[in-house]
């Protein structure tokens, strides 16, 4: 038979036609099973937003409930509005839903091999483990007078330049990871490390919003040739330019190990050193490339987003002027003014910690959960079947604004999270049902995936925000809209002027004095150029 009659005969044309429609049935079927959400089209899915799409899934949450199903082209993703239920699947049933979903884009054509998005795995957990080692309860310790320090150099630069404040911000949070990750603190954010770092990262971030780009819908995309594909061309470049930066920072630190033991000095301890002697020590066979992604992710990962938390803090503070009030009431009892807070006062200061998991709880960074998880295995949820390979996203932005945990959700209040016996909690600020992790929010994400700096992050806003309410007054210059803020992979309050004044001159003298002794201190840890 020539290839002419078998393209006219009537099977190779039933067939043809019977593919689509069985494809179709089977969407139809899987469809049908799952929680229900707003009607996708045929093999093209849901219209997503363009811009801010956590706003329109808690719109969505409210008419199809707190687990529901959108489709990105045939892929289904289900939406999670309720902290129990992001609970009973990411945590309770981690087994199932622990990888990620497949990211063509940021991924497979980025392909610079961050934990982030990598699938559940023993290429993920790998590195995870060497992740952990970081962030032990003895190693943190050890950063705590780095992060002392830090703050203390914060709190001075934003008493020199107020409007500067949230570059300050930037600055803190990028010389508390580097000096972890590479034992090099940083003194200005125009550091040329710093800026290509921040770029690579809202790079990143901008290629996981979801209907971003086609190739996401339709992955066949990603074999189009760079050289007719200018988004991928891009995509290629920020790559090669990521990979090679991560492996010289490296390198630098193997430099910083090699002149140390020629000239007999002391190298600054750093996360990088701990991880080659572990490399070497345990034989654990990862290449340059990949071993570098481990220390990059902790800038990639913990700086922007714990510098966008703080920028949310003074949002709060010029919105909802009491809190600053009460803050400083416990500061003024606590502290004094002959010293700045430390983390010697923090279980002295439950206000302050009530109030940093409030400005976690009121703006997720990670708006919409981080990276979301994926199925693994087929699951039966209250009925509804879940595929293998379903998309799981936590929508923070509904799940902590949600009203039957956290009434009147936009209202910040750290009370929430006083304890009971505390004169300042409020009873009617204690939801019908109760948050079921141990933290009262998800800002960090759930189980395995959980995100392995949390501690980090937290011990970095509690004494940071110490310091920095302990020296000003924080004021409003006009009204301010509380939503008004960036779009894309992690959210920041777009930004504002405020006013921030030193409390007293006893405060300004004792931090003038105290910055003397962090930049002393700081020293141990030489300064990226
Ligand atoms: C306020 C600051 C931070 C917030 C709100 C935050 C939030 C998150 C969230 C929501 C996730 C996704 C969790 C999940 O998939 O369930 C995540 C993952 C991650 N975070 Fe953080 N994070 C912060 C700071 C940090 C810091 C300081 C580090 C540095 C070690 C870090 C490292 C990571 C890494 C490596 C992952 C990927 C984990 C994985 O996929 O296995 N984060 N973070």
């Amino acid at each position: 038979m020539s290839f002419v009659s078998v393209f006219f005969s009537w099977y190779t044309w039933a067939g043809l036609i019977a593919f689509p429609i069985i494809v179709l049935l089977n969407d139809i079927w899987t469809w049908s099973r799952m929680p229900k959400g707003p009607m996708p089209l045929p093999f093209l899915g849901n219209r997503l937003p363009k811009n801010k799409p956590w706003i329109q899934f808690q719109e969505w949450s409210k008419k199809y409930g707190p687990i529901y199903t959108i489709w990105v082209g045939r892929r289904p993703t289900i939406v999670l509005s309720d902290p129990e239920i992001a609970v009973d699947l990411m945590e309770k049933r981690s087994n199932k839903y622990s990888s990620r979903p497949r990211f063509v884009v940021m991924g497979e054509i980025l392909g610079t091999g961050s934990v982030l998005v990598q699938p559940y795995g023993k290429d993920w957990s790998i590195r995870r483990k060497l992740l952990h080692r970081a962030m032990t309860p003895a190693a943190l310790r050890t950063y705590k007078p780095r992060q002392e320090a830090e703050s203390t150099r914060l709190a001075f630069q934003v008493l020199q330049k107020p409007s500067n404040w949230e570059r300050s911000f930037d600055r803190f949070t990028a010389s508390v990871v580097f000096s972890i990750a590479y034992g090099h603190r940083i003194d200005s954010v125009n550091a040329k490390i710093v800026r290509d770092r921040l770029e690579f990262m809202q790079f990143m971030a901008s290629l996981n919003v979801p209907g971003a780009y086609l190739a996401e819908k339709f992955p066949i995309l990603k074999y189009i040739p760079s050289s007719i594909a200018p988004w991928k061309k891009d995509i290629e470049e920020h790559a090669r330019a990521e990979t090679n930066s991560s492996l010289a920072l490296v390198e630098g630190v193997r430099q910083d190990i090699r002149i140390g033991k020629e000239k007999g000095l002391v190298v600054a301890p750093s996360l990088t050193q701990g991880l080659l002697a572990v490399r070497d020590e345990e034989k654990i066979l990862l290449p340059d490339k990949d071993f570098s992604v481990v220390p990059a992710s902790l800038f990639g990962a913990g700086s922007d987003t714990t510098a966008s938390t703080m920028c949310s803090a003074m949002l709060a503070f010029v919105t909802h002027p009491y809190v600053l009030d009460i803050a400083h009431a416990e500061m003024d009892v606590v502290v004094g003014t002959e010293r700045t807070p430390t983390f010697d006062d923090e279980t002295s200061l439950p206000y302050l910690r009530a109030l940093c998991k409030e400005v976690l709880r009121w703006r997720p960074v990670a708006v919409l959960g981080g990276t979301p998880h994926a199925s693994s295995e087929d699951d039966v949820y209250q009925g509804w079947r879940i595929p293998s390979g379903t998309t799981i996203l936590g929508n923070s932005w509904a799940i902590n604004l949600n009203e039957e945990y956290y009434p009147n959700p936009q209202y910040f209040n750290p009370a929430r999270f006083l304890d009971e016996k505390d004169p300042r909690y409020q009873p009617e600020l204690k939801g019908a049902k109760n948050h079921p992790a141990k933290k009262g929010h998800s800002s960090f994400g759930w189980g395995r995936r959980i995100c392995p700096g949390a501690e980090l992050a937290e011990n970095s806003l509690f004494i940071a925000l110490s310091k920095l309410v302990w020296s000003f007054d924080i004021l409003p210059t006009r009204e301010y809209d509380t939503f008004d803020y960036t779009d894309g992979f992690n959210i920041r309050p777009r930004p504002f002027d405020c006013q921030i004044r030193i409390r007293s001159e006893k405060h300004l003298v004792t931090l003038e004095k105290e910055n003397i002794a962090a930049n002393k201190y700081m020293e141990l840890f030489p300064a990226f150029e």
